[in-house]
């Protein structure tokens, strides 16, 4: 049944991408989700352009629509209306085996709680993504995600299963995955809100240098000194973009 899906997912086509895309463009992004009550807008017309080689912090009120704003980027969930360009990819026309065609090759997707998968060790789970989209030969694959495991500082473990690793070591170990297919965007939400202040900082400095890189990086926190820690701190409010500005210097974007 999973062989068969795979295969499936290796026939898909993706549209061509639009030359001289930002990394990211959201254009009066709509989302309406239909609860028990009745309709409830989430997100109410978003605007946002982010360039390569940013690193965004997503800040705002428990509920004010940070995760569906970002579902909206990595695909996760569909916007009611507007669009969302990513590289160039127009993410709201694809069907959904084409998002999981298309998210598995470009987009690094990093969670609050890790979530490897318990029976594979470290080093399988960061393999994953690569069997998943065939990326890499597949002979080159456990020596890609050993040196993915040794840029975060956690090859030592890459045999042991992820039950036996700390929190700060699962989170790591969740963002070599991340990486496992060299995406040029890497999705967090709430990355460090499951550890300490130390590795949570270090979580940080570890994205400043893959946006230094030239990768580009959407954080939601809520954690508002890690925020001034990236580059641009984006607020949302009531499904809006309340404000957006430069973290350094607090300047408008
Ligand atoms: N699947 C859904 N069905 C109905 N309502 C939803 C759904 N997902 C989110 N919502 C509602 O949309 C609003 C925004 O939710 P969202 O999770 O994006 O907020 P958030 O800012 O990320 O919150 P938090 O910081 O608590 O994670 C909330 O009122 C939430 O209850």
């Amino acid at each position: 049944m999973l062989a068969k899906w795979l295969s499936g997912l290796m026939a898909v086509d993706l549209p061509q991408p639009r030359i001289g895309g930002a990394a990211v463009e959201m254009a009066e992004v709509r989302k309406t989700y239909i609860t028990g009550a009745g309709e409830f807008e989430a997100l109410k017309g978003i605007n946002l352009t982010v360039a390569a080689g940013e690193f965004v912090a997503v800040v705002g009120k428990s509920g004010s629509g940070k995760s569906t704003l970002i579902n909206m980027i990595t695909g996760i969930d569909r916007p009611t209306g507007g669009e969302v360009w990513v590289a160039g990819m127009p993410v709201h026309t694809l069907n959904e085996n084409q998002i999981a065609v298309w998210r598995g090759r470009t987009v690094g997707v990093v969670f609050q709680f890790f979530q490897l998968l318990p029976t594979l060790t470290v080093l399988e789970n960061v393999m994953l993504p690569m069997d998943f989209c065939s990326m890499f030969d597949r002979s080159e694959r456990p020596a890609r995600a050993l040196k993915l495991l040794e840029l975060v500082g956690v090859h030592e473990q890459a045999h042991k299963l992820p039950a036996n690793l700390s929190g700060g070591q699962q989170q790591r170990v969740a963002i070599a995955r991340s990486l496992a297919n060299d995406p040029p965007l890497l999705v967090a939400d709430e990355p460090t809100g499951n550890l300490d202040s130390r590795t949570a900082a270090a979580v940080i400095d570890f994205f400043k240098e893959l946006a230094a890189g030239g990768k580009t990086i959407l954080m939601v926190t809520h954690d508002n000194d890690l925020a001034r820690r990236s580059g641009r701190i984006v607020t949302v409010y009531d499904g809006q973009v309340m404000s957006d500005r430069n973290a350094e210097n607090g300047s408008s974007v």
